[in-house]
């Protein structure tokens, strides 16, 4: 398959200079080997000078690897003013590097020449001539980077076109127009890429920065007016608003472009790619990502579910499972009965009409709660029990009688809570106390205390997470609270919330559920007890 369009990765260079990634040797080979699965045509390593031992390291290691269709590319600069090309340091450490591909980058923008690498006009078009001819003739691929391209253009568009015909006659096989500072409107980089077009043979590439939230646009419009390469970075990682996102590139050039490139086929490995690039670099998940975000296909407006339900493409531009991804139906204040109906069949495989009184019950008590702060989509084994109990297939094994905290503080500061809770199961009381290093901590000894000799099983909970939340703009000491807590045992945790004025009944309820709800998994299997 020959790709019309080529997607060439720097996250090991470019999304390196984000400020919250600092790549390890081992992450940048194990990210390089993910890219390279997915099937990225180019993977951009680092600059492997000597003052960059990582980087040189990494190009020796991954010439001993294999690689199933990556081309590697070193990065580097053009040569610095009143040198050689081949006693250059910098262009000598790329030849060193043995990377099949060099990439360099040089100047566009005439106040970069003059005020920045400080040399003149004509020294700077010498030095992107010589830097990419004696690459070239040493190597199997050379890409020119024009740096601040269209901002040079727009200061000197002459200047700026010399700058790009240098590195033609050099023997570039592509040339990579650059917006290094991000800045450049869609239409004024069509009108500029049409002018280049004109005067240049030598295929286009396109290096966007975000700094204006368009360098997924400014990418798109690049390859809609003709050019063959993309440079961008995996989930769109880089220094200041990051580079452009070749997550979202990839699945826009396949499903709205149409584009042949050659991971058009693994577009069901996107989210998982994606969610793998998270993990190395340790930086949670954009759930707002398009294509791959846990919240891409999570729909909250009942009328929005209701239409997914009758027709997915209703409310999705693309199935979610063409990247991986997963249809969700949010449980919230804005559900309608469609989300009921959804998720009884979701718990419990049975078809239910939307117009029967349980689901209207059961939407009007979950608008209740969500209204109460509740936040379901956070707590979902307190949807669950609020599902079994209102359909009646959960029925509470145990009544509470009462319940009570003391807070007990010494004259030397020391302060110990008791829970007393009285339980009636089984036509018994169970009555018990227990102490703790909080209220919370009190109530849950004392109630799994009282509960234990019924369902031994108890033993095995543990009470993982507990975090408290005030609600709504009353902040006083009156507002509400939402308790949300995670539960776990052997088989996996789950979540709770409680809400209330008062802190003690809201953990009383988060307590319940999450305890009850073991019950419910435990009657599923049959253990009564
Ligand atoms: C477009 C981009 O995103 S470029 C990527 C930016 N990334 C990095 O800079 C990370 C890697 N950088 C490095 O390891 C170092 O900066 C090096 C090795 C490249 C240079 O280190 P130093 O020699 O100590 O220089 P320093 O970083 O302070 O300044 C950059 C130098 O490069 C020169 N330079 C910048 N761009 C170019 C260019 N296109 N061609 C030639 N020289 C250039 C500057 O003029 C400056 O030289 P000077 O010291 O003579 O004034
Ligand atoms: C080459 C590069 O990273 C830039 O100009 O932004």
């Amino acid at each position: 398959m020959k790709p019309e369009v080529f997607l060439y990765d720097t996250t090991l260079r470019d999304g390196n200079q984000d400020r919250k990634i600092s790549l390890s040797l081992a992450d940048k080979l194990q990210i390089a080997k993910l890219l390279d699965a997915f099937g990225f045509d180019y993977i951009e390593g680092g600059w492997p000078n000597p003052s960059n031992p990582t980087d040189v390291e990494f190009y020796k290691r991954i010439g001993e690897m294999h690689l199933t269709h990556a081309k590697i590319a070193a990065f580097g600069s053009t040569r610095r003013p009143k040198v050689l090309a081949e006693n250059d340091p910098l262009l000598q450490s790329l030849i060193a590097s043995q990377a099949p591909v060099k990439t360099i980058f040089g100047k566009s923008w005439d106040l970069h020449v003059t005020e920045v690498i400080r040399t003149t006009l004509e020294e700077n078009l010498d030095m992107i001539e010589s830097s990419v001819r004696f690459l070239k003739e040493n190597s199997e691929e050379t890409i020119y980077d024009a740096e601040h391209f269209f901002d040079g253009y727009k200061a000197n568009p002459q200047y700026a076109m010399e700058t790009i015909k240098a590195a033609a006659l050099g023997g570039a096989d592509f040339i990579v127009l650059c917006d290094t500072n991000g800045g450049t409107m869609p239409w004024e980089m069509k009108s500029i890429l049409a002018e280049v077009q004109k005067v240049i043979s030598v295929p286009l590439g396109i290096h966007a920065h975000n700094d204006s939230g368009l360098a997924v646009a400014n990418s798109l419009v690049s390859v809609d007016a003709g050019v063959h390469m993309v440079q961008g970075v995996l989930n769109g990682y880089g220094e200041r608003c990051g580079n452009a996102d070749l997550t979202t590139i990839a699945a826009d050039l396949v499903f709205k472009l149409k584009k042949q490139i050659y991971c058009g086929e693994n577009m069901k490995d996107l989210r998982k790619v994606s969610l793998a690039l998270d993990q190395i670099v340790n930086i949670p998940s954009d759930i707002k990502a398009p294509y791959v975000g846990d919240a891409a296909f999570a729909h909250k407006g009942g009328a929005h579910i209701d239409g997914v339900m009758k027709v997915s493409r209703s409310f999705e531009h693309v199935d979610p499972k063409s990247v991986g991804n997963n249809r969700v139906f949010v449980t919230s204040d804005q559900a309608g009965g469609s989300l009921v109906v959804e998720k009884i069949k979701e718990l419990l495989h049975i078809e239910i009409d939307k117009k029967d009184p349980k689901v209207q019950n059961l939407l009007h008590l979950i608008k209740e709660r969500e209204n109460a702060g509740w936040h379901f989509d956070s707590a979902e084994a307190s949807f669950e029990m609020l599902v079994y109990r209102t359909l009646g297939r959960f029925a509470q094994p145990f009544t509470v009688e009462n319940y009570r905290v003391i807070e007990d503080r010494s004259e030397q500061g020391v302060s110990v809570s008791q829970a007393s809770v009285k339980l009636r199961v089984n036509d018994e009381i169970s009555h018990q106390v227990a102490e703790g290093d909080g209220p919370v901590n009190a109530l849950d000894a004392a109630l799994r205390k009282a509960l234990l000799p019924y369902y031994p099983y108890m033993k095995n909970v543990r009470l993982d997470d507990f975090k408290v939340r005030v609600l709504g703009s009353n902040v006083g000491s009156d507002a509400h609270v939402r308790v949300w807590s995670t539960f776990g045992d052997e088989d996996g945790v789950w979540h709770v919330a409680g809400v209330s004025t008062n802190i003690i009944e809201a953990s009383w309820f988060a307590l319940v559920d999450g305890l009850s709800y073991k019950m419910y998994k435990e009657s599923l299997k049959g253990n009564a007890r």
